[in-house]
Order: structure tokens, then sequence, then C-alpha cells
């Protein structure tokens, strides 16, 4: 069975990066969205990055930002991989595509624009604005969801296992619910939040239908 990827987004210091690599996380989030209550300095996240090394998967999170400043930051900023958030042509993509591992991020009501995930592109469907806590009707996106896809949105301790179960995602990423505040982690919940993550995709059984890859 593949392994389930599990990113805790939002984080803006050390310890907070030091607990989600010690709870069991892939990787963590960096966002670099100027209008984000999670903001991150470049600097702050070249730190993040270079401490815990190549143990934690750091992704930078951009939202309506051009290539060249996403490029520029994640260079310096020493991530692995970068998360797209908004509309972007074909070419920003592609030509990002190059660099790092790219997390694409859609909506459910776009989803019909994407069929499914290519190598250096996975899919991650969340809710229309990120980072607001608020949940997709999983149930409804069954037929739909995208083999290999990861999902978003409003995931918290108590309802991962439940979003498993119902569309057997490749990865999971939370942010408002493993808050204290906006940019500060509730250590509990962060690791009950991986925790639970992990035991729902132990007790799935594949494929959830033909269209997993193997
Ligand atoms: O979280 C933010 O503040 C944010 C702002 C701008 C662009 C992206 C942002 N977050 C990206 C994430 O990956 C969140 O984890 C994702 O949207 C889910 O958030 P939530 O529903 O709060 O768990």
């Amino acid at each position: 069975m593949p392994a389930l990827r599990v990113k805790i987004c939002g984080t803006t210091n050390l310890p907070d990066a030091l607990l989600s690599l010690d709870a069991g996380a892939d990787a963590i989030g960096l966002i670099f969205a100027p209008i984000s209550k999670r903001l991150v300095s470049v600097e702050t996240a070249r730190q993040i990055s270079v401490a815990v090394g190549p143990a934690l998967g750091r992704v930078g999170v951009f939202l309506d930002q051009p290539l060249s400043e996403v490029l520029r930051t994640a260079e310096r900023a020493r991530v692995s991989a970068v998360q797209i958030h908004g509309p972007v042509s074909s070419l920003y993509l592609q030509t990002l595509e190059r660099y790092y591992p790219v997390l694409r991020v859609v909506r459910p009501a776009d989803l019909q624009q994407f069929s499914q995930a290519t190598p250096g592109h996975t899919l991650m469907l969340d809710a229309p604005t990120p980072g607001s806590g608020k949940a997709l009707d999983w149930q409804a996106l069954r037929p739909v969801f995208p083999a290999g896809g990861w999902l978003a949105g409003g995931l918290g301790p108590e309802n991962v296992a439940e979003a498993i179960r119902a569309l057997h995602p490749a990865g999971v990423d939370a942010v408002s619910r493993l808050e204290r505040s906006p940019g500060v982690k509730d250590p509990l919940r962060v690791r009950a939040f991986v925790q639970a993550a992990r035991q729902a995709h132990h007790t799935l059984e594949y494929p959830i239908n033909e269209s997993y890859p193997q």
C-alpha cells in the first residue's frame, strides 16, 4: 500500500517544525503568501530548513505570486517542494516543475479541468479559501477525487480518519484545527492529527477504485 503523506501547514517557528518532525509528519508548510496570518519570513524559513535538514520536507506555499518571486523565495528558504494556490498558466507550472516538486491546489469547482496528477505535479484539493478550516464534502467528491491526490480543508484530529476512509488520499494537509492561535501550533492536536491519519490509513483496504496508482 502506498504510504500516506502528512503535511502540517503554517509553520512559523523552529520549535513547531521540530514538533511536527517528532510527531511523525512528513512535511511542514512554510507560507509565503503575504495575505496569510501564518506568514513566515524567508530568513526564519531558511533557518528552519537548515535545522531540520533532510528529515522533514519543507513545502513553500504561494498564492497569486509571480514565478520569479516563487523561485527566488524557494531557493533562499531552501524548501524541498512548492505549493501553488490560485490560477497560473501551464508555462508557469512547467517551469516550476523543472526545479521543485509541485503541489497544485485546486478547488472542488475547478476539478473537472484536472483529470489526475502528473509526475512532479501533485493535485491537492482544498476549500476555496485556504487556511479557513472549512471542510469539503468528501462524499460528494468520491467519484471525482483525483488518483494520487492530496486532501486539505478543515481537517483535524476528529475528522481526518473519516476523510481518509471516504477518499483514500495520498496525502493530507491541515493548519487551522492544529493551532492555539494563527501561526502557533497546539502540540496535542498536531500529534493527535498525525496519529489519527496514520491509523486510518493503515486500516484501509486498497484499491478504493480502479484508478489508484500502483
Ligand atoms: O493557511 C493560510 O493562511 C494560507 C494562506 C494563503 C495560502 C495558503 C494558506 N494555507 C495553505 C494550506 O496548505 C492549508 O493547510 C490548507 O489551506 C488547509 O487549511 P485548513 O482548512 O485551515 O486546515
